[in-house]
């Protein structure tokens, strides 16, 4: 059991899973309360957001057909512009308006401002959960860079920033990026003490149907097991990878975790593996 307050001075990185933004006043109740929590404790939060739900009703409302592979979209030009539409615009308002319900003072933007994320377009590659061969995904990028001095610069002058998970490069090239990859880099980079998944399951499940099979601790080996025999599939995919990657990489500790009930983002934060899975490095 932890205090909050050992964690003082250093950075949390929370990721709200796109579909928590559909009820803000229980976002606000559950992720913003244990935001403006962190603040109080004087510890620098960094937020990035997805908004994989609503891209995918946008993209049905077009006409256009949404192609997932393994937890990712592929994305051609007119599916960019449907990111655009839903993460820089309508979720990224959403989350703004939560945030205020809590009292947190977030400037909401993605990671194309001020370079605060540089990607580059990812090359086909294997991918699991998605057969032997090379997966194209079209215009979705990998994080090749975080400007770790303008995220200390924006929280030295008391915002949180709060990213939606669009980013590209100094050519003018946008890249629609999963939101766990985005927030695993940052949380990377800036050496968090806690990097917070946080979604609409509880925590990996050892039965993905089932809420109450939570797993509260996962080592690498057993996660890729999971992997392998198909246990964690879809989103769940990327958001362990991603975590096992970057835990290797500076992250101390990775929670998934839900928003029922509302304090259990907090509670997992001062008790690992209480109310969610928890990654731990060792
Ligand atoms: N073993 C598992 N445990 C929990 N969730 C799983 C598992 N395998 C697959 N999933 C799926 O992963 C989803 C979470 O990923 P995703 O929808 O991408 O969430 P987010 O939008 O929060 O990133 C869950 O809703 C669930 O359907
Ligand atoms: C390349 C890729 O898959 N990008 C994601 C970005 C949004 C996201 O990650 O949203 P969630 O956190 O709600 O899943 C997508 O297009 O859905």
């Amino acid at each position: 059991m932890s205090k909050l307050t050992d964690f003082r001075g250093r950075w949390f990185v929370v990721k709200i899973g796109g579909e928590l933004a559909m009820d803000k006043q229980k976002l606000a109740a559950s992720v913003g309360a244990a935001v403006r929590a962190f603040l109080d404790a004087g510890i620098r939060v960094a937020v990035i957001h997805g908004g994989g739900p609503q891209a995918t009703e946008m993209q049905k409302k077009l006409g256009l057909q949404p192609k997932m592979v393994a937890g990712r979209r592929y994305t051609d030009e007119a599916t960019l512009e449907v990111m655009k539409m839903t993460l820089a615009g309508q979720v990224s308002v959403d989350v703004a308006s939560a945030f205020r319900i809590a009292g947190v003072p977030a400037l909401c933007t993605t990671g194309m401002s001020a370079g605060l994320i540089d990607a580059k377009r990812r090359p086909p590659k294997v991918m699991s959960g998605a057969g032997p061969d090379p997966v194209d995904l079209g215009l979705v990028g990998d994080v090749t860079g975080v400007n770790t001095e303008a995220f200390q610069r924006i929280s030295d002058a008391g915002f949180v920033p709060v990213l939606g998970s669009l980013s590209g490069d100094a050519q003018g090239n946008v890249l629609n990026i999963n939101a766990d990859t985005v927030a695993t880099r940052v949380a990377a980079k800036l050496g968090a003490a806690k990097l917070f998944l946080v979604s609409n399951v509880p925590g990996v499940l050892a039965n993905k149907d089932d809420p109450s099979t939570r797993l509260p601790t996962l080592t690498p080996a057993a996660a890729r097991e999971k992997i392998a025999s198909g246990v964690i599939q879809g989103g769940m995919i990327p958001k362990v990878e991603e975590s096992l990657e970057m835990l290797e990489e500076g992250i101390e500790a990775i929670h998934i975790v839900g928003i029922s009930p509302n304090d259990a983002v907090l509670r997992e934060a001062e008790q690992p593996g209480s109310h969610g899975t928890a990654f731990l490095r060792g």
